[in-house]
């Protein structure tokens, strides 16, 4: 049932001509088409690339509302899962959008998680060298994280996110009663995400996190609205002010994930959710931190009880510390041939540190084991 319409929060995200909103609402999904038609006033031609898990409970009754305004409508799903962010399904989202004949003015709507989301994203980034698109995302980890700021992508086998293009949606509209349908891995996994805005941006927030932890995971939507537009406003400020990760600001929202990826990487695509790699890789670089006496001990004890108390994994059953080391090196931060990790000084605070000795890397890998 949906709940009773709220207001809309809306964040701008501040990037001068590629500027653009997010809308954070609940029970307004049956107004995502007249938002996507305020948004994009000379639609003519939607573009709806959705999630499979989707299709029926979120991205046809969309198709349906579009295409009632006169708007003509092309549909496709994706298979679920990580293993959908790759070259081969890029290909086959390419090859249909010729098969409709999308123009330079189609616009793409992507209906789904961060898979759909990066995948989708690069397609219109890339298609007739960029058009543009709509993030409706249906994951918590959307809604807080990956259809903001413009990163789209797939992966390679040996690294993730290796392919890709920074390339903004013109409007996000996340609305929390489709996180109704959401299997509860796949919305914790989302928490780990918001967990990291704290540690890395908004000390107050990580209060607030652990005060209301409870109410998250029991998808009370008021704290859900709260979380996600948090976030949101944490992500719209760090890349309105470096959009592609050239000053370094932005890399603090890599934090964890240097892990993370190898984590994600080396265990199999799709083995560990995206969340749950996140999640122990935050643990591990906190462990870095401390080791490289960066930051205290309470800073690990505090977010070890946050992302337990977000029913998240901080250890990792079987670390394969050899196989992860080479797939870090690919890491999107290394320069000149080195590691760079986003570690915590305190919370509400990380920096960017490189000469780490690898000896502490992999005692920060082993002691999360
Ligand atoms: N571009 C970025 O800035 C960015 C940021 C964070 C993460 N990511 C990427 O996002 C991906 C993870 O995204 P995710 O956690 O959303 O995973 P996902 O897209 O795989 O979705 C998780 C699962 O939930 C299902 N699903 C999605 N929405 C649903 C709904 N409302 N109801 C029922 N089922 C639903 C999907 O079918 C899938 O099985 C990773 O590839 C990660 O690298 C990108
Ligand atoms: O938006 C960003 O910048 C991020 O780093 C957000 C991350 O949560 C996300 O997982 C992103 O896809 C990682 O990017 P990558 O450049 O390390 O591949
Ligand atoms: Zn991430």
């Amino acid at each position: 049932m949906p709940s009773s319409l709220q207001p809309a929060s809306i964040t701008h995200v501040s990037l001068g001509d590629r500027s653009y909103d997010i809308h954070v609402t609940s029970g307004a999904a049956g107004d995502f088409a007249e938002r996507v038609t305020r948004a994009v006033p000379d639609l003519t031609h939607a573009v709806i690339v959705s999630d499979e898990a989707v299709l029926s409970d979120w991205a046809a009754p969309l198709a349906k509302d579009i295409a009632d305004r006169g708007i003509r409508v092309s549909s496709l799903s994706i298979p679920s899962g990580e293993s959908s962010k790759s070259i081969a399904q890029f290909d086959r989202l390419m090859q249909w959008m010729l098969s409709e004949n999308c123009d330079r003015r189609s616009v793409l709507i992507a209906v789904g998680g961060g898979v759909i989301g990066d995948l989708a994203g690069f397609a219109a980034a890339s298609f007739t060298r960029g058009i543009r698109f709509v993030q409706v995302p249906t994951t918590l980890l959307a809604m807080v994280d990956s259809s903001v700021g413009g990163k789209t992508g797939i992966n390679l086998p040996g690294a993730k996110n290796m392919v890709g293009a920074f390339w903004q949606p013109s409007l996000v509209l996340a609305d929390t009663d489709v996180l109704g349908t959401l299997p509860e891995r796949s919305f914790l996994s989302g928490l780990a995400e918001v967990v990291k805005y704290g540690v890395i941006d908004d000390a107050p927030f990580f209060g607030w996190l652990e005060a209301n932890a409870t109410k998250l995971v029991a998808r009370d939507q008021d704290a859900l609205r709260h979380a996600i537009s948090a976030s949101c406003q944490s992500k719209a400020s760090v890349v309105g002010a470096d959009e592609r990760e050239t000053s370094g600001r932005r890399a603090i929202l890599n934090y964890g994930h240097t892990f993370a990826h190898a984590i994600e990487a080396t265990a199999g695509y799709g083995t560990l959710l995206h969340g749950e790699a996140v999640s122990i890789g935050m643990q591990m670089a906190a462990r870095l931190a401390i080791a490289l006496k960066l930051c205290d001990a309470g800073l690990l004890d505090r977010q070890t009880r946050l992302l337990e108390a977000c029913q998240l994994p901080v250890t990792l059953a079987s670390a394969d510390v050899d196989a992860m080391l080479p797939v870090m090196m690919k890491d999107k931060k290394v320069a000149h041939g080195k590691l760079r990790f986003v570690l915590p000084t305190k919370i509400g605070h990380v920096k960017l540190v490189d000469e780490v000795d690898e000896s502490l890397v992999r005692d920060a890998i082993h002691n999360c084991a």
